[in-house]
C-alpha cells in the first residue's frame, strides 16, 4: 500500500526514479561479475522509462560500463563510480562523461591497486576491480574477510594519505576513491540529475553507506520544495544509519521490486 506521501510524489512531473544497483536492484553475489538484476527488474525499469514525464536514473559505485552492461536498458541515465561518470543512455549510444577534476587521481588510484596486487598475493580470494579512477578491493571470497580488511587497511592507509586518495569501506570490500575535494558523491550526483532533468519529484533507493549521501540529499531537496522520498533496502548488513535516515524501508531486493510494481500501477 503506497503511503499518502508517496502518492503525492508520484503525481509530480517530471518525476525521477533513481536506483543504486548492488543490493538494491540486484541481490549481492559472490563476485561483481556474477551479480545479475533481480528477475523481472529490467522490465520494470523499461515500464518506468516509458511512463510519460518519468526519468529513470541509475547511480552506482560501479563504472558506467559495468553498471550499464548489467542493467542494459536503453534510455536511462547511468551515473557511475559514485557520481564521477555520467551517460545519458547506454554507453553504446552515448558518450560517457567523466568529471574532469577526477582524471588526475587515475594514476594515484592505479598505484594503490598495484600495491595490493604486488604485496597481498598471499591472501586467498582477494579480487581487484579497477575503475577509471580508483577501484575496489573485494575480500568476500577470502576465508577470513576481517583479516583481509585489516591487511588491506594496514598496507594502504599511509600511501593513500600521501597520494591524497580516499579509502572507503563497502560490503566486503575497500574502495580506493578520489578525495572529497573532487566534491562528487551520490548525493551531489542525485542533485545534478534533479537539476538537469528539471524534476519536481524524485524517489531514490539504495542500501549501502555510499547511498547515505543521496538519502541525505533527498531530505535537502525536500526542504527546497522538491517532492522527494528515500527508500532503504534492508539486508542483514545494511548500515543502521541508512535505515535510520531513509524515509521508507523495504525488505531485500524483492521488497523493492514489489514496491516498484505498486509505483508503476499508480503511474
Ligand atoms: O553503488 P552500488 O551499485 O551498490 O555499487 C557498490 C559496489 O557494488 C559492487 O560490489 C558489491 O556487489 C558485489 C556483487 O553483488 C559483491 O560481490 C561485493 O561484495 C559488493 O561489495 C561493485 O563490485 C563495486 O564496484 C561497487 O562499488
Amino acid at each position: 500500500m503506497l503511503t499518502p506521501d508517496l502518492q503525492r510524489i508520484l503525481q509530480q512531473r517530471p518525476l525521477g526514479l533513481v536506483f543504486d544497483i548492488d543490493g538494491t536492484i540486484s541481490p549481492i553475489a559472490p563476485t561483481p561479475e556474477e551479480a545479475r538484476l533481480y528477475p523481472g527488474m529490467a522490465e520494470l525499469l523499461q515500464r518506468a522509462r516509458d511512463c510519460q514525464g518519468v526519468k529513470v536514473g541509475i547511480i552506482t559505485g560501479r563504472t558506467v560500463q559495468s553498471g550499464a552492461a548489467m542493467v542494459n536498458v536503453e534510455g536511462l541515465t547511468y551515473i557511475g563510480t559514485h557520481g564521477l561518470e555520467w551517460s545519458d543512455g547506454l554507453p553504446s549510444s552515448s558518450q560517457i562523461q567523466l568529471v574532469p577534476e577526477a582524471l588526475r587521481y587515475a594514476e594515484p588510484g592505479k598505484q594503490l591497486l598495484d600495491l595490493v596486487e604486488q604485496k597481498l598475493t598471499d591472501i586467498p580470494g582477494l579480487r581487484i576491480e579497477r575503475k577509471q579512477v580508483g577501484g575496489a578491493i573485494h575480500f568476500r571470497l577470502s576465508p577470513d574477510p576481517q583479516e583481509a580488511l585489516q591487511r588491506v587497511s594496514q598496507l594502504l592507509t599511509e600511501p593513500a594519505r600521501q597520494l591524497n586518495m580516499r579509502l572507503e569501506e563497502g560490503k566486503m570490500m575497500v574502495e580506493v576513491r578520489a578525495p572529497r575535494e573532487v566534491a562528487i558523491d551520490k548525493g551531489k550526483a542525485l542533485r545534478r540529475f534533479v537539476q538537469r532533468k528539471d524534476l519536481q519529484g524524485v524517489i531514490f533507493a539504495g542500501d549501502d553507506l555510499t547511498d547515505l549521501d543521496a538519502i541525505k540529499e533527498v531530505a535537502s531537496l525536500r526542504k527546497e520544495g522538491i517532492a522527494a522520498c528515500s527508500i532503504a533496502v534492508k539486508h542483514a548488513d545494511t548500515p543502521s544509519n541508512v535505515l535510520k535516515q531513509a524515509d521508507i524501508t523495504v525488505e531485500e531486493v524483492a521488497g523493492l521490486a514489489a514496491l516498484l510494481r505498486e509505483i508503476l500501477a499508480a503511474l
